[in-house]
């Protein structure tokens, strides 16, 4: 648990974020989200203050800070040069957007296209748009691209308000080489591998989530693909004190089951029970593999008004801070072959 006053600047608490990239490296999930009442500087945290702009190196958030830092770990292991991809989505009164998409001749970009529609569940979901980045500078890029797309109205607490979930998923593939001695030592967890064992065999939790491992007939490690989500949650709020009403009342409406959803989750992970509801809600569905299984290591800030009258507001964020610190997720897998990252197995 660390705390920051206000006056922390961005690079202290990023400082904080870092050494999960390197997780992210060995093999692991990572999730990194914000949560808090609306105005209490969640976007501010994750993307800095002008997020659809340019803005000082000083300034910036989370997002930018990790793409680089990203890269800059990349760049240190040129040998293994994996691969980087990027879909972002927001979850907008429990229907989810893809904030990447293109029109139907895939040219024009700046389309927001329904990814999932909550009314025909038999409907298959349709995947989010992923792109392929080669620096930092184009993973930037895109993310600027979608954050145009983004919902955002005012409220009376909050005048740049933003009404949706958004989560930015940067998917890293890494091609391991097989003659490497390391290799040979490792074998998945038991249970996780649902191909027969002929080539290529691919590894992966049950539930759909998780890292995948794809090992080659003698069972050397080939590749490992492993997903970095950051999330920009939604304001929780009192509808009384923010003033909505109308469709703004239904926004907050969603963004407050929804939430309510996800402590839900972190509630029934932390008291191990046998079913974990990831279902009820988009949110839940969309971050059930950065919150389940000892391969997802998950780090929540939470964002709290120092003003009285928004005490009621700041307990329920803390109650979520203590239910997301309760889950203990068992024993962490043992971790692929390191190309050199060199972290130490630290537990999820
Ligand atoms: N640590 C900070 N230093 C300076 N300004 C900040 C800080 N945190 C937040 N702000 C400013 O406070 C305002 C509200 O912050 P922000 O937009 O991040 O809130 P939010 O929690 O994302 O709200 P919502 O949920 O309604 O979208 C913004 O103008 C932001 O620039």
């Amino acid at each position: 648990l660390r705390v920051y006053g206000p006056t922390e600047s961005q690079r202290v608490v990023f400082g904080d974020v870092c050494p999960l990239l390197t997780s992210l490296l060995d093999g692991y999930n990572v999730c990194v989200m914000a949560h808090g009442q609306t105005g209490s500087g969640k976007s501010y945290t994750m993307l800095g203050p002008h997020p659809r702009g340019k803005e000082p190196q000083s300034d910036l958030g989370i997002v930018p800070r990790a793409v680089e830092e990203l890269f800059r770990l990349i760049s240190e292991n040129p040998s293994t040069s994996p691969q980087v991809e990027i879909s972002m989505v927001e979850v907008y009164n429990n229907d989810i957007f893809d904030l990447l998409a293109k029109d139907s001749s895939a040219v024009v970009s700046g389309v927001k296209r329904e990814a999932m529609t909550a009314k025909d569940r038999r409907k298959e979901a349709t995947p989010p748009t992923c792109e392929a980045a080669s620096s930092a500078t184009d993973l930037l890029r895109l993310i600027r691209r979608g954050l145009q797309l983004r919902a955002q109205h005012p409220t009376q607490v909050h005048e740049d308000s933003s009404r949706s979930h958004l989560i930015v998923t940067m998917t890293v593939t890494t091609a391991h080489c097989s003659d490497s001695t390391t290799d040979q030592q490792f074998s998945p967890p038991l249970g996780e591998l649902v191909c027969p064992p002929h080539p290529p065999v691919v590894g992966r939790r049950r539930s759909g989530s998780g890292p995948v491992w794809a090992l080659d007939p003698a069972g050397r490690l080939q590749q490992v693909r492993t997903q970095l989500q950051l999330v920009d949650l939604a304001g929780s709020e009192c509808a009384g004190v923010s003033g909505v009403t109308g469709p703004a009342l239904r926004e907050t409406s969603w963004i407050n089951r929804s939430l309510a959803a996800l402590a839900d989750v972190l509630g029934a992970l932390s008291e191990r029970h046998g079913h974990v509801p990831y279902r009820n809600s988009k949110l839940t569905h969309l971050l059930r593999g950065s919150l389940e299984g000892g391969d997802a290591k998950l780090l929540v800030i939470l964002c709290i008004s120092p003003s009285q009258k928004h005490v009621v507001q700041t307990l329920q964020g803390l109650g979520f801070g203590t239910r997301a610190r309760q889950v203990e997720r068992g024993q962490t897998r043992r971790q692929p072959p390191s190309p050199g990252w060199g972290s130490p197995n630290r537990p999820g």
